[in-house]
């Protein structure tokens, strides 16, 4: 598999910075009920985790699968991460990083007895955080992967703490781990801006600032959050990260933050924090913005040339918006989104219909009561953002008919496509990821559609190497950059190259000729991203057509709202302007 295989951000997507975390956030977005995989004999949110760390959604996780291995391992050697007797990353064991330990020339037992030292003077919440975020950033965990599963025991989670500060903190309640997610997926989507304010306040070279301890960055980071996107009492915050510094780095770093810490705390007071200027040519409003919205410059550059400056603020403003969710209730079960609205009534979470898609209610905080209610657990409902919705509705799935989804694992889409056939039909989902595809299979369990989705695990491109067409319907959701959904996906901004993305093109292609291949005379292609990039839709739709004379453009107005049809008749949602995910969807016949 090339590594461009490896992308699907979607399934990241879902994601969610809220509380009930990072597996489910990787489910989110294709309609998995979150329950899958979790509950079952060996198959719980260990093993789910494992899973997704695997082959992921994102795009390290899928470089990781793709053979880029040995140069995370020896990445992970190098800076001292935990690995596995075989070599291989372990997430289960700490990430013990460039923390200088104070203690390391006192005699062994008084090491040990530092190391285990218990503090009531740093909340635990700020322990975590500022753990989590070297995983992320050193170990190359998934902000993610790392949310929080309010039914995950969080014993582990403390004991990174300990092996990687030194010392032991009390157990975080409920609220403090709701802080955690918060916090964690705020620092790193608004990292570039975070570190532009301590920058702004560093006394040293830049050489100095670039080679600051990745601990004390984080800790900086930390507190620069708190006090400018929390508001966060400035006594509370610049004490703890003080302190914090302190015990597990060593004074001077302590006498840094707390130095730095109060100028910020200070502008903040005065309303006076430093701004990039907007100004100059393209390549420095770029910068500018770039820092103000925290995004890397070649994306904001890419996108005022396509959408303008006004457009493309829109955007940024979104993608650092809190994400909201979907649910879609299960009609497969006889769920008619009437009956999920009533239950969510009883729970008293809000909630509105979708306006887009007929299946789906929308809500913005109330997951947890959702989760906890087991609503998802008893298949009643699915999570999935309402572009995923869209694409279904795009391939109108019709009672009796054979459906090929080509990329489905983990397989939202799959298992909304196998609920609109009614119980009569066949969904066949092909993935070339056996960890996801059983994602899938538990998924269609429990949403009451296994004996409608049978799944294959093959490269799709060997897979149509000699078959003729029968499928009434083929739908590939191909790999792609994920630029649609930057919002629910925290570090994704960070992760992408425009490399390679141009990369992942030639895979888009070569998939688009497979599928094409199962499609019966008179059947139906839709090609899938969730991303806005032209280079990953229209353009790939273009070189496909070109090559592919039997096959003509359908317009997916007759299908979905017209608001969310481009001019070519594509489906093409735009985060900032329909508040969804972004997502691309064409719609292709063959005629012959
Ligand atoms: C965007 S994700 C699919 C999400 C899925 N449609 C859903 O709704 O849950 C893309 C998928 O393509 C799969 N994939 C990548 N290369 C493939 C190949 N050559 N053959 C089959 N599947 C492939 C990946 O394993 C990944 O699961």
């Amino acid at each position: 598999m090339s590594s461009a295989a490896a992308l699907c951000p979607q399934a990241l997507t879902s994601a969610t910075r809220s509380v009930w975390g990072n597996l489910q956030s990787c489910q989110v977005h294709m309609g998995i009920p979150l329950g899958a995989g979790r509950f079952g004999e060996g198959s719980g949110i260990a093993r789910l985790s494992t899973e997704l760390g695997f082959c992921g959604f994102l795009g390290c996780t899928f470089r990781r699968a793709a053979g880029e291995q040995n140069g995370f391992k020896e990445r992970s050697r190098k800076r001292g991460l935990a690995t596995s007797a075989s070599g291989n990353f372990d997430r289960r064991r700490p990430v013990e990083v460039s923390r200088r330990d104070s203690s390391r020339n006192a005699p062994s037992g008084e090491r040990r007895q530092q190391r285990t030292k218990f503090r009531d003077d740093i909340s635990p919440h700020r322990a975590v955080v500022v753990v989590r975020l070297l995983r992320i950033e050193e170990g190359g965990a998934y902000a993610d992967i790392l949310s929080w599963d309010s039914t995950i025991d969080t014993t582990r989670e403390m004991q990174y703490v300990q092996r990687t500060l030194g010392f032991s903190t009390a157990e975080l309640e409920p609220r403090g781990r709701r802080l955690v997610t918060e916090e964690v997926a705020g620092i790193v989507r608004w990292k570039r801006y975070l570190d532009y304010l301590i920058f702004s306040q560093f006394r040293g070279e830049e050489r100095d600032y670039e080679r600051m301890e990745p601990l004390l960055r984080q800790i900086l980071r930390l507190g620069v959050y708190e006090l400018v996107m929390l508001e966060m009492s400035p006594y509370a915050v610049v004490n703890e990260a003080t302190q914090l510094a302190k015990i597990a780095l060593r004074a001077g770093a302590g006498g840094m933050v707390n130095g730095l810490l109060r100028a910020v705390a200070t502008n903040q007071i005065e309303n006076n924090h430093p701004s990039p200027v907007l100004e100059g040519d393209d390549r420095s409003q770029a910068r500018a913005l770039a820092t103000i919205h925290s995004h890397p410059v070649w994306m904001v550059r890419k996108w005022m040339a396509r959408f303008g400056k006004e457009e493309t603020i829109e955007l940024l403003q979104y993608n650092n918006r809190r994400p909201t969710f979907a649910l879609r209730a299960n009609i497969a079960q006889g769920v008619s989104p009437e009956d999920l609205s009533a239950q969510l009534d009883k729970l008293e979470v809000a909630h509105e219909k979708s306006p887009y898609v007929p299946e789906f209610v929308r809500l913005s905080i109330g997951m947890q009561d959702v989760l906890r209610a087991g609503l998802l657990k008893d298949g009643l409902c699915a999570v999935q953002d309402e572009s995923a919705g869209l694409v279904v509705c795009v391939v109108d799935p019709q009672p009796g008919e054979h459906i090929i989804d080509c990329c489905a694992a983990p397989g939202g889409k799959a298992l909304f496509l196998a609920a609109k056939l009614n119980g009569t039909g066949k969904v066949l989902a092909v993935d070339i990821n056996e960890g996801r595809l059983r994602i899938l299979e538990e998924a269609a369990e429990q949403l009451g559609v296994s004996n409608i989705v049978s799944t294959l695990c093959c490269d799709l491109r060997n897979y149509t190497a000699d078959v003729t067409g029968t499928a009434d319907k083929v739908l590939l959701d191909a790999p792609c950059s994920g630029l649609g959904v930057l919002a629910k996906r925290a570090d994704l901004r960070w992760r992408r190259t425009p490399e390679e993305i141009l990369g992942l093109n030639d895979l888009q292609d070569q998939l688009l000729d497979s599928a094409a291949k199962l499609v019966k005379p008179g059947g139906v292609l839709v090609y899938s991203t969730c991303s806005i990039e032209p280079a990953e839709n229209h353009e790939r739709v273009a070189a496909f057509i070109d090559g592919h004379p039997e096959f003509v453009i359908e317009s997916a107005e007759a299908f979905i709202p017209k608001e969310l049809v481009s001019e070519e008749g594509y489906f093409a949602s735009k985060p900032h302007k329909h508040l969804i995910d972004g997502a691309f969807a064409a719609r292709l016949r063959k005629t012959q």
